[in-house]
């Protein structure tokens, strides 16, 4: 059951006019810059602020519009902010053992991930018996993701859950997102203006800017969209998404497979072999040829050709190329694009390192 809203919000100076619809199934980013309104967006959606102009429903429930407006504890919602807000005087077990017992009270029968699950999920079993305080901030979070989901929500709401935690933090708790996200069919609405968060573990995009959505769609469309600025930052990026092939075990090599080609992966850890995963090829990571080099250190040399090439500033070019149906960027200079000759249609060869893949 998807989610579905519509707000004319003003605080102040600020207005927010946004619409959307969060899928059934999967993780939803609402991703963009400080101060466009998102946190706002996601407490207007969980019913913490109020506005009189705004619809919200799951599917056919209807939690807000011009009649009605259900308060944040009898909307079927799991919400998780930044310091998760854990009881500190309660433990682990206790702090989940709250929401399993408010699931009952706000959701009634609604289904949801056995207390086990979401332990084993979230890896909490060696924790149940501490306290908060002897937690550390990442640890924390999967609590407070955990206690959420044993409300058995039928939306999750995070707002930055991951923005206070170290980037080692970060790293060691997107598997356990990934993991849920696999593994739970539940709608995640995932505020975040982390750019490399976003391209790890969601499916869409809603993109904001000063209080309205600019633009909706898949992960991997939204940032190769070249009229929008994802395509444009350093940060710019390909995500693919690619099946695992085989190993190379003489030079520690991964094979994968994707609707463009193949590429030649260089990890630290063995993929098993028809595992699906991400693949993030940085914009800056990539070179064009006109020829395939015979003698480059570079592995990966795909064919591809130019659909599209927009200035990026005065010295670098944003160029769009088309492999085989996929779309992958490059940032280049104008330098080299002239040097080239690119232009629209042109057929080059697009040189990726094996080890600026990312997964
Ligand atoms: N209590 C308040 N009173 C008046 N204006 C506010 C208040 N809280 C936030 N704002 C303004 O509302 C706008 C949206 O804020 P919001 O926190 O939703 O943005 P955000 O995109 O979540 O930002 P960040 O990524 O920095 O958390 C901002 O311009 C902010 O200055």
């Amino acid at each position: 059951m998807s989610l579905w809203f519509r707000f004319d919000h003003r605080r102040g100076e600020f207005r927010l006019q946004a619409a959307g619809e969060v899928p059934a199934t999967g993780i939803t980013a609402l991703f963009g810059p400080s101060g466009c309104g998102k946190s706002t967006l996601l407490r207007l959606i969980a019913g913490l602020e109020r506005c009189d102009d705004g619809e919200v429903r799951m599917g056919q429930d209807c939690w807000q519009n011009d009649r009605t407006f259900r308060p944040p504890h009898q909307r079927p919602i799991g919400y998780v902010i930044q310091e998760g807000q854990l009881f500190p005087h309660l433990s682990v077990r206790a702090n989940l053992r709250y929401g399993w017992k408010r699931a009952g009270r706000t959701n009634g029968t609604a289904a949801g991930p056995a207390f086990a699950t979401v332990i084993e999920l979230l890896g909490l079993t060696g924790l149940l018996d501490r306290r908060p305080g002897q937690l550390s901030g990442g640890q924390r979070q999967r609590v407070a993701i955990g206690r959420a989901l044993l409300t058995r929500p039928r939306v999750l709401l995070l707002d930055e859950p991951l923005a206070a935690l170290d980037a080692g933090a970060k790293r060691a708790i997107l598997p356990y997102l990934e993991r849920l996200h696999r593994e739970l069919a539940l709608p995640v609405l995932y505020v975040s203006h982390d750019g490399d968060e976003v391209a790890r573990i969601a499916d869409r995009l809603l993109l904001m800017e000063a209080g309205r959505i600019r633009a909706a769609g898949d992960l991997s469309a939204m940032l190769t969209r070249t009229d929008l600025p994802l395509a444009r930052g350093e940060q710019a990026e390909t995500v693919l998404e690619a099946t695992v092939d085989g190993h190379d075990a003489d030079w520690h090599l991964t094979r994968l497979r994707f609707a463009g080609g193949e590429l030649s992966l260089a990890t630290g850890t063995e993929l098993a072999v028809g595992e699906r995963r991400r693949v993030r090829i940085l914009a800056r990571d990539v070179s064009l040829t006109l020829s395939p080099a015979a003698d480059s250190s570079i592995l990966n040399i795909l064919p591809a050709r130019v659909s599209e090439i927009r200035p990026l500033n005065p010295a670098q070019a944003l160029v769009c190329l088309d492999l085989g149906g996929t779309p992958l960027l490059a940032h280049i200079t104008h330098k080299s694009v002239a040097a080239l000759g690119l232009e629209p249609g042109t057929p080059v060869y697009a040189q990726i390192k094996s080890v600026a893949l990312l997964v």
